[in-house]
């Protein structure tokens, strides 16, 4: 496996600009989480200006937690335009199996070439069309149990699928890689996980799409325990994560992180 630090010191010295298509709960976690981490967050979803300002940022994710019509269109645009400049493009499908709207929606975006899918285990197993237990935005199936649902997906769309959790599993359908870095108080905070894609779109500009996401996983995940060993609550969490996400080296993630090939 690559050294993960390498892919961290890449990030902050691009400090990329990455285009947000997210939802109304995360815009302000996930915009102080990208320049914590050291990239710069640009939150646009209007149809308007959607594409074009894909076109022009470095990274796009896409998130469908507060989707409406407009949105969708935005998202495809904007989906489209990133693909036609070469540029990364990430998706979050969020509560993707909750109703039959995210579904067919979900099924949309896949077919938009996704450079990674990122979601916990029963969204990805949704999405793939799996059975899940999953209702809403957390996970309600372990990651274990999403393991084959992320290769077939993964091999079926073209994309990195990453699967987070207690142990976070990446898989591009051929290689695969568990990332054991974490914090139980993460899942207790909302948006962290639709931050962690806009970080995971942030270190795909410029890099390989899998090791970038596994370098992504490690780096969060270790800020997760550093927050977690100063955390008094999920509020005082929310604080020391972002100033560990600032402070993490890029040293410490290639000694610390904790990354098997799988
Ligand atoms: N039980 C846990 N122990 C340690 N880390 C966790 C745990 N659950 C989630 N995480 C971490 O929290 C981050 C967000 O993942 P997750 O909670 O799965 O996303 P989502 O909020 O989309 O459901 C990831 O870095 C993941 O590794
Ligand atoms: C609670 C909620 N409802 C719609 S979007 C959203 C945020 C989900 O964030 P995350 O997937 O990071 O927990
Ligand atoms: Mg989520």
């Amino acid at each position: 496996m690559e050294d993960p630090g390498k892919f961290l010191a890449v990030m902050r010295q691009t400090a990329p600009l990455v285009h947000n298509i997210t939802n109304y709960v995360a815009m302000n976690v996930m915009a102080n989480v990208l320049l914590a981490a050291g990239a710069s967050p640009a939150m646009i979803h209007a149809r308007e200006e959607a594409a074009e300002f894909a076109g022009l940022a470095q990274a796009l994710t896409v998130n469908i937690g507060t989707l409406s019509p407009p949105w969708v269109q935005a998202m495809e645009e904007a989906a489209a335009a990133a693909v036609a400049a070469g540029r990364p493009w990430v998706l979050d499908p969020v509560a993707v199996g909750a109703t039959g709207y995210r579904r067919e929606v979900g099924a949309r975006l896949v077919a938009r070439a996704p450079t990674v899918i990122r979601g916990n285990a029963s969204e990805i197993l949704a999405l793939a069309g799996a059975q899940t237990a999953g209702k809403g935005a957390d996970a309600t199936d372990a990651v274990a149990m999403a393991h084959a649902a992320a290769r077939d997906l993964a091999r079926r769309s073209g994309a990195v699928v990453a699967v987070t959790g207690a142990v976070d599993f990446v898989t591009d359908g051929r290689q695969s890689a568990e990332v054991a870095n974490g914090h139980a108080m993460m899942p207790r905070v909302t948006a962290l996980g639709c931050a962690l894609t806009g970080v995971v779109g942030a270190f795909c500009v410029g890099q390989e799409p899998f090791a970038a996401t596994v370098a992504a996983l490690a780096f969060y995940g270790l800020a997760g325990e550093e927050a977690g060993a100063v955390a008094a609550g999920p509020g005082s969490f929310q604080v020391a994560f972002l100033d560990a996400l600032a402070a993490l080296t890029a040293e410490a993630l290639t000694s610390r992180a904790r990354i098997v090939c799988a």
